[in-house]
């Protein structure tokens, strides 16, 4: 795996408060690489200081293929969280001006946005003005921009905040295609699901610092354990003492018994007591979103220390 950007120790303080410690991820080409954390995590400030927007005070950042130190902005593609868009242009030249900063041909230029408009359902807009379009659509002009000068690393800061379930959809597809062509994406989203199906790889802040770092695979083995969702009448206490059962959550006859790592899943079947009322019950894997909120909550420590320790994915 080719590596585009290697993030290296980076530390950032504001004001005598440290907000990101110790930040070593790598972007390879070609992969969806997903930064994740609960708000005020510090993944902005980690984008901002790959962006040379501010600069850290621990730690370089390095973009292969170009000397040390310097930030290739006309190779990079960057969606920032804050939107915005000149409002008085019309959505052609908004999208040709920003192919100029990057020194990108404008024939060239003209052509891929033609197409990405028609792909991101845009066409026909070319000469409307910015200040009319929706905020959803004006994402995507937006979106087309970051990517018209063909980047080699592409930062989408919450590119799915604020679109419809069919323009996700969209997006996704269209972020997956330039993975695909090569482009070596980082990504920053709070939607899990999103998360789940087009990233590769993960990495993940709490407090400024790494607590997941591996490929989704990787990161599902070992942190994904297992529920055991029950319907019917049943004593929460009852099951809350089965063996490796570490909680239970209920919803009026629905409970969810979440499992312990490593749990033999036949065998602990076997092991349900015959008192117990079931209408429906099934096994799953837990979702990246209950992984989340399972780090963000620090709930993963308990686990952690209960095992001894199980360290990174990677
Ligand atoms: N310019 C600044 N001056 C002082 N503190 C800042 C500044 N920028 C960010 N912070 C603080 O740094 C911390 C991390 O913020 P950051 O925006 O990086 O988080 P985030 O993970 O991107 O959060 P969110 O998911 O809410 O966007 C927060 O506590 C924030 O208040």
């Amino acid at each position: 795996m080719e590596p585009i950007l290697t993030v290296e120790q980076l530390g950032k303080s504001f004001k005598q408060t440290q907000i990101i410690q110790n930040i070593s991820f790598q972007v390879h080409k070609g992969e969806i690489m997903a930064i994740l954390g609960p708000n005020g995590a510090g993944k902005s400030t980690t984008i901002r200081n790959i962006m040379g927007i501010m600069y850290p005070d621990e730690g370089k950042v390095q973009f292969h293929n170009h000397p040390t130190g310097e930030i290739p902005r006309h190779k990079i593609g960057y969606l920032p969280e804050e939107r915005g868009l000149y409002k008085n242009v019309n959505v052609m030249d908004m999208i040709l001006y920003l192919a100029e900063l990057k020194d990108y041909p404008l024939k060239k230029a003209r052509e891929r946005a033609m197409e990405f408009l028609v792909k991101l359902g845009l066409e026909g807009k070319e000469k409307v003005s910015v200040e009319e379009l929706s905020k959803g659509m004006g994402q995507k002009v937006q979106f087309i921009g970051s990517i018209i000068h063909e980047p080699e690393l592409l930062i989408l800061d919450e590119p799915f905040s604020g679109l419809d379930p069919v323009s996700q959809e969209v997006f996704k597809k269209e972020i997956q295609e330039l993975a695909n062509q090569g482009t070596a994406i980082l990504l920053s989203s709070h939607q899990m699901n999103m998360v789940e199906e087009v990233c590769d790889r993960l990495f993940m802040i709490s407090h400024g610092q790494k607590v997941i770092y591996g490929s989704l695979e990787d990161v599902k083995n070992q942190y994904a354990n297992f529920k055991c969702t029950i319907r019917g009448k049943n004593d929460a206490k009852m099951l809350e003492q089965l063996a490796d059962v570490q909680r239970v959550e209920r919803n009026g006859d629905v409970s969810v018994a979440y499992l312990a790592p490593d749990v033999h899943v036949p065998s602990w079947l076997r092991e349900l007591p015959e008192n117990l009322n079931i209408h429906e019950l099934s096994i799953d894997r837990i979702s990246l979103h209950e992984i989340f909120i399972d780090v963000a909550t620090d709930r993963h420590l308990v686990q952690d220390s209960q095992e001894g320790g199980k360290g990174d994915a990677k």
